[in-house]
């Protein structure tokens, strides 16, 4: 593509991307086929010998996998029948349609890091569609639902944080409720910490009070639109026409804690009346060890409904209600899980692209939703968001995001070159997050 830079790749030696390639990708893959193994009563006790070959087989497959992972095999197009098949396959055509080398093959540590690790997953999930009757079983479910049960003092904190806030809502002035607003926003940032793939799907729960912690967390906040954002559903609050509609729509990226702090923003969102209505948009299939599905969501949904703690059930049931009523709308679509970057979506996914050009302002949870935002790319720190979007713009947008990855856009000149110089893992760890806004001021 003229005019943007090279992709972030393995080929990089040393890089994180290569290390992810090396390192955390083939753990993962390793967790995985434990996974299958420690359920192999439980698919025999579901289906009987069948449930035992069935599980042999992915196994098998996820075996293979690992091994032309690890002796960087070219990458192979996929066989079984899915409602995406046909996109991956024109894909990777494309991607090796760029390769100048001599076989000409798309190989893992050669080819751009955002592609070789989404064809990962998308690769664990065909062993598990190829391998019926367990082709239902989400191998990422126990490690997102342990999240879950890890992070239950934080949730009840949050819960209860939330009920407090709502039953003086009504009293507080702008300045009151917009500050309410960037807590709950900042909230939703830190929440981001707590993906598992970046933790090679180990157990990374919120363990701490983050209500208590953000005034302490705001030096590593290096990029701050929420202003934007205050003013835009403010604007949008003031000038709308009664019934008319105000829309935010939440990109998701984790399950567990994340998703929690997702939810209590939307809730605050309504409650706050700066919205009337959230869309959330989920994957399809299991994605990057944590991300939701909409198995995950109403699984999450109904756990916070039955807590045995009078704020957090509260919620719950207030969540259900917004979902029967409308008020919140779950979406899922192919595209979030295919290995395009998001300035592809007009073409890849013209229905998407019209439905989210209804949004007032969308938010993009997480670092993969960025490194889709900017195409994953070698962009300077002090390019502009707007121009590393590379032609996205459906609708206001914000990036919410820990950084996880080696990619990071509008920065102010030097401040990247100085935390490179100073800290060089700043953008990897999560330590450091961003509220990243594109749209009219
Ligand atoms: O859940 P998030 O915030 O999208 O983070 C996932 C990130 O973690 C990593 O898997 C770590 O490798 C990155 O590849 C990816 O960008
Ligand atoms: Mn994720």
């Amino acid at each position: 593509m003229a005019g943007v830079p090279a992709s972030l790749s393995g080929r990089d030696v040393g890089s994180f991307a290569y290390l992810t390639v090396k390192d955390r990708i083939p753990q993962i893959l390793t967790k995985v086929i434990d996974t299958l193994h420690r359920h192999k009563s439980e698919f025999f006790a579901k289906h009987g010998e069948e449930g035992v070959e069935a599980e042999k087989k992915a196994i098998s497959l996820l075996s293979k996998l690992r091994n032309e992972l690890q002796t960087d095999k070219p990458i192979i197009p996929l066989v079984e029948k899915f409602v995406d098949t046909d996109i991956w396959n024109q894909y990777l055509e494309y991607q090796q349609s760029l390769i100048n080398e001599s076989d000409g093959k798309s190989r893992w540590f050669y080819s751009p890091w955002l592609f070789v690790e989404c064809y990962m997953y998308r690769r664990i999930h065909e062993a598990i569609i190829q391998s019926p009757p367990i082709n239902y079983f989400d191998v990422f479910k126990e490690s997102k639902e342990q999240n879950f049960y890890e992070s239950q003092e934080s949730i009840i904190a949050l819960c209860t944080h939330l009920q407090q806030l709502i039953t003086t809502i009504e009293d507080l002035d702008e300045n009151q409720l917009k500050d309410e607003f960037f807590k709950l926003l900042q909230i939703s940032l830190w929440g981001n910490k707590c993906d598992l793939s970046l933790s090679g799907g180990e157990s990374h729960s919120q363990k701490t009070d983050v209500v208590n912690s953000l005034e302490d967390l705001k030096p590593f906040i290096l990029v701050n639109d929420v202003e934007h954002l205050w003013s835009l559903l403010t604007n949008c609050k003031k000038t709308r026409e009664k019934p008319s509609v105000i829309s935010v729509y939440i990109v998701l990226d984790n399950s567990g804690f994340e998703l929690v702090t997702d939810l209590i923003l939307a809730n605050f969102l309504l409650s706050s009346k700066l919205a009337t209505e959230v869309h959330f948009y989920g994957k399809m299939i299991p994605w990057f060890v944590s991300d939701t599905t909409i198995h995950d969501f109403n699984w999450l949904i109904e756990q916070v409904k039955h807590a045995n703690h009078k704020w957090m059930s509260k919620c719950g049931a207030d969540w259900e209600d917004y979902i029967k009523m409308g008020k919140w709308v779950y979406h899922d679509h192919i595209f979030w899980t295919l290995p395009h970057e998001y300035c592809a979506m007009p073409q890849v996914a013209p229905d998407l692209y019209a439905e989210l050009q209804k949004a007032h302002l969308i938010l993009f949870k997480g670092d993969l939703n960025y490194r889709k935002l900017t195409g994953d790319r070698k962009w300077e720190f002090s390019v502009p968001f707007h121009q590393a979007l590379n032609g996205f713009h459906p609708a206001p947008l914000c990036a919410i995001r820990t950084l996880k990855a080696e990619i990071q856009v509008g920065l102010q000149p030097g401040q990247g070159e100085q935390l490179m110089a100073s800290e060089p893992s700043w953008w990897t760890t999560g330590k450091y997050g961003i509220f990243q806004y594109d749209g009219p001021l």
